[in-house]
């Protein structure tokens, strides 16, 4: 166990994580130069298509060190704010961490959220200015910023860069000499901590662990202790590049264990596991469940595929703990779920994973944040509103209250203005302003969620030329004037087309609302009515005039890449189109409030 090492690297987004990570795994031989492709740990298509890691990765490394053998577990984990969640699970796992600093950008909101969560987890941290390859490389003023953020000397920070590979030594060195190896007792009861698991097709249900305490031996009879559940541990194993089976694997390693396991739902992450024969008394401390930021309805094309989505969804769910659903039913569109993300981009990812690994064609609906209820009639119960229609009549309302976030924002000094009219405009209010240095700003407001989940980030780049980096925390719900907009086609309430709306927004964004579905609509061979009501109230209205039907041509606004995917989907005889009432409505119409134009 002397020889073992694990760790994690953790940066603000785009700060090179996974090319740092290829560097390593290329020097140090675990990937041969035949094998070796960029950003070898990013495996799943649709990270490589996006270049972010969405996942967390762990690889081991067998590395000499001053004559003897060392065993690295590698986790790479993803930037983006939406995936905290992921890095928070891998860093249980790890007794330090290589911070990463973009030499050109310095330190950034999430180079502080996830050092904050490193050092939540009492990991060691060995910092990194990276990128000093660059011509923008400002290694200097990095290095004050590292110095005040950690209190480290200026001489801890090793200086790298993943492109050209220098420093690839110092921080293995470092890793080696700083990070303490594990503790534990391979001879005591065994305690393994799940930290991830996925559906493999042939496999089955793959397991992925740390070990705390004790060995795991290749057929021991192992137990789940939150479910209970015993299996048989038919393979257990390292992670090499690929899963490598081993007889055993001891306590501070990292590995795998594949049993017979038929039912998703029996894994849970932050599970412990230890044996049938000698359990362990002490249940391992798991992880906080996920608070979900995001609600948007799933449902299938096809009524038919309700159960075979499901199905999809709990496969799905084993690789990502932090996707939660429930059944709905909705009006317009029947059986599907109601579904829980961290943010927009897990709500988009969550949808092409279950098209592109499960093969299901799916409907998004509106997304809305969760928001408190309280009747007039029980002014005390609060009522948990995760989809408009479970809000509550206007006769019968009392209040609502909506949840706030704390943002930090990290910029230079010349965007103050635009960011300051960008959250006020948002419902924010400005709690701090902190000078970092002459050059970077640090801004502390108050928002609704609401009114962050959908664009704000876009709109913080495009207002700051993209010199703003951004972070937030849920705070508190406050009482907010929140009011549900219906949509209504030819005079029929469209209950999956419905969204919960602050009062002082609701006109004029249910004009805006009609004129995009009025894009978004394909024409047909009779006019549409598209309203927006407020209650009885209708307040905005838009009217399609009838015309002969040309979908591709309408509907997606003349988007090439959207309409050859609709063509292609087509071809495969399932479009993302419902049937309301008469009205053919594409998938498009069902996000057109993240499309409203300001
Ligand atoms: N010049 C230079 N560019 C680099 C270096 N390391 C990474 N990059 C570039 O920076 C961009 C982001 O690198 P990634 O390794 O994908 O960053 P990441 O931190 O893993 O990104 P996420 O996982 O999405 O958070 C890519 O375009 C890389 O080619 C470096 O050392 N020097």
């Amino acid at each position: 166990m002397k020889h073992i090492r694990n760790f994690c690297i953790i940066a603000h987004i785009d700060h090179g994580k996974s090319t740092l990570a290829d560097r390593l795994l290329e020097h140090t031989k675990t990937i041969s130069s035949r094998d070796m492709q960029a950003q070898v740990l990013d495996d799943m298509d649709l990270e490589r298509e996006k270049g972010i890691t969405i996942k967390s990765h762990a690889i081991q490394i067998d590395h000499i060190h001053k004559g003897e053998k060392y065993t690295l577990n590698l986790i790479d984990t993803p930037g983006h704010v939406d995936f905290s969640y992921e890095v928070s699970r891998a860093l249980a796992a790890c007794e330090g961490a290589l911070l990463l600093v973009d030499a050109s950008q310095g330190i950034q909101a999430q180079t502080i959220s996830n050092l904050y969560l490193a050092l939540e987890n009492d990991l060691e941290i060995i910092p990194v200015i990276n990128k000093i390859d660059m011509e923008g490389a400002m290694i200097p003023e990095v290095t004050d910023q590292i110095v005040d953020l950690i209190g480290c000397k200026p001489e801890d920070i090793i200086h790298a860069s993943g492109k050209s590979g220098i420093g690839i030594d110092d921080i293995l060195e470092a890793i080696i000499d700083r990070i303490p190896a594990p503790k534990g007792d391979e001879e005591a009861p065994l305690q393994a901590l799940i930290f991830d698991s996925v559906f493999n097709s042939f496999r089955g249900i793959i397991v992925y662990f740390r070990v705390l305490n004790g060995t795991i031996h290749k057929n021991d009879k192992i137990k789940f202790v939150h479910t209970g559940k015993e299996y048989g541990a038919d393979e257990v194993g390292i992670l090499k590049l690929t899963p490598t089976p081993k007889q055993e694997v001891r306590a501070g390693d990292v590995g795998y264990i594949i049993t017979g396991i038929k039912n998703a739902k029996e894994v849970k992450v932050g599970d412990t596991i230890t044996t049938v024969a000698n359990p362990t008394q002490e249940i391992v401390k798991g992880f906080e469940d996920v608070k979900p930021m995001v609600f948007a309805g799933i449902f299938p094309v096809s009524t038919d595929d309700f159960e075979e989505l499901r199905d999809c969804m709990e496969k799905l769910q084993l690789n990502d703990a932090s996707l939660s659903f429930e059944p709905e039913t909705s009006q317009a569109l029947g059986f599907g779920f109601r579904c829980g993300f961290l943010g927009m981009l897990h709500m988009e990812i969550i949808q092409e994973r279950l098209e592109r690994e499960f093969n299901q064609t799916v409907i998004t609906t509106v997304p809305n944040v969760s928001f408190y209820a309280y009747t007039t009639r029980e002014p005390d119960k609060k009522i948990i509103v995760n989809n408009p229609t479970q809000m509550p009549d206007p006769s019968r309302l009392d209040r609502v209250e909506e949840p706030f976030i704390r943002a930090q924002i990290i910029t230079l000094p010349e965007y103050i203005g635009n960011i300051m009219s960008l959250c006020l405009n948002k419902r924010g209010m400005l709690i701090n302003q902190n000078y970092l240095s002459t050059t970077r700003v640090e801004l502390i407001f108050e928002l609704p969620l609401a009114e962050i989940v959908f664009d704000f980030y876009d709109k913080l780049k495009s207002n700051t030329r993209g010199y703003a980096s951004f972070d937030y925390q849920p705070l508190d719900y406050r009482e907010s004037d929140i009011t549900k907009m219906d949509i209504l086609l030819n005079g029929d309430k469209v209950d999956a087309l419905s969204a919960l709306i602050h009062r002082s927004r609701a006109q004029d964004f249910g004009r805006k609302l009609c004129a995009k579905l009025k894009e978004l609509l394909p024409t047909q061979q009779f006019v549409i009515a598209i309203q927006a009501a407020l209650g009885a109230k209708i307040v905005a209205r838009e009217t399609i005039s009838a015309m002969r039907k040309d979908v591709t041509a309408k509907c997606y606004g003349g988007d090439i890449s959207r309409k050859r995917k609709l063509l292609e989907k087509q071809k495969e005889g399932k479009k993302r189109m419902r049937q309301i009432g008469n009205v053919e409505v594409p998938q498009e119409a069902f996000l057109a409030v993240l499309k409203l134009d300001e």
